[in-house]
């Protein structure tokens, strides 16, 4: 149940990398994590396993949107309209994914390859398979000890990540100039649909947390932290112990990057309580329609 929070917490990641860690601190470690998704939904990680810096990562997405216009476009056409203000370039696993086993009527497909722009005009795409690697690694870590801290076993939620549709996305929110018509938020408000996301932001600001009196709490940048968040899936399986926060980011003065990973399972397995499973695939896809 979400609570009344006013501050996204801190979660020290650091015990993670000790050489010898005791059973102790990886408890101590599950039981902060599972704290934090019981009451606000989000937090910060510091001291991530990650080896690459949050100026590295924000960088990656500035190369990629410098790309000049016509180029980018070129590679991947823009048809959807929507209410958000930002651009975004989304890649899922490096090696290519098993296409869907089912056919849908959604413009949507959860399996598709990537595309990338030729590696003159993206030279950074092979650090951005790894930091994905790194991020899906991350993100296994994090599931396990979720599933301990619920009782489960260690790989409750990891096994649902072979195939894993887990896609890395680059987002830049364009600054909105004082004369433009009055356009209140970049990012509407929404929960995620996963497992999990982990977010790299700038110093912008902008992103916000609804909490459960229904203010919007600022979730400000922490230099050199990741923020995470429970998207819905995870809320579900763990029968309602975690919340998915509904979050959105302001408007903003001056462009803004974002860098989230979003921790999906395979588009073929089987999700929810006993006796009402349904395909991950089929069960966001329909939640993208409602
Ligand atoms: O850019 C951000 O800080 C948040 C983006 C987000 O919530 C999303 O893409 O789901
Ligand atoms: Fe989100």
């Amino acid at each position: 149940m979400a609570t009344k929070f006013v501050s996204v917490p801190i979660v020290d990641l650091a015990p993670l990398s000790t050489v010898e860690l005791s059973e102790e601190a990886l408890i101590a470690v599950a039981k902060e994590l599972h704290e934090v998704f019981a009451t606000t939904g989000f937090a910060y990680l510091i001291n991530s396993p990650l080896s690459f810096s949050n100026e590295e990562i924000l960088g990656l997405a500035r190369e990629f949107f410098s790309i000049d216009e016509e180029k980018k476009m070129a590679l991947f056409p823009c048809s959807a309209q929507c209410d958000n203000f930002k651009e975004g370039f989304e890649m899922g696993c490096c090696t290519p994914n098993r296409s869907s086993s089912t056919s849908s009527d959604s413009p949507f497909t959860l399996t598709e390859p990537n595309v990338f722009p030729p590696l003159y005009t993206f030279p950074s795409r092979h650090r951005l398979e790894i930091l994905y690697t790194e991020l899906l690694s991350l993100s296994r870590t994090l599931l396990a000890l979720l599933a301990l801290s619920l009782e489960k076993p260690s790989e409750a939620f990891t096994e649902l990540l072979t195939h894993s549709v887990s896609t890395l996305c680059l987002l830049h929110y364009p600054a909105v100039l004082p004369s433009a018509p009055s356009q209140e938020l970049s990012c509407s408000e929404h929960t995620d649909s996963g497992l999990l996301t982990l977010l790299v932001q700038d110093a912008t600001g902008g992103l916000e947390g609804r909490n459960a009196a229904g203010d919007w709490i600022p979730a400000p940048y922490v230099p050199g932290s990741l923020v995470v968040n429970i998207g819905d899936l995870m809320a579900m399986l763990s029968g309602g112990k975690f919340v998915a926060t509904s979050h959105r980011v302001q408007s903003v003065k001056t462009e803004r990057f974002s860098v989230p990973f979003f921790c999906e399972p395979g588009a073929d397995e089987w999700v929810g309580e006993k006796g009402k499973k349904v395909r991950y695939e089929d069960w966001v896809l329909g939640k993208m329609k409602s």
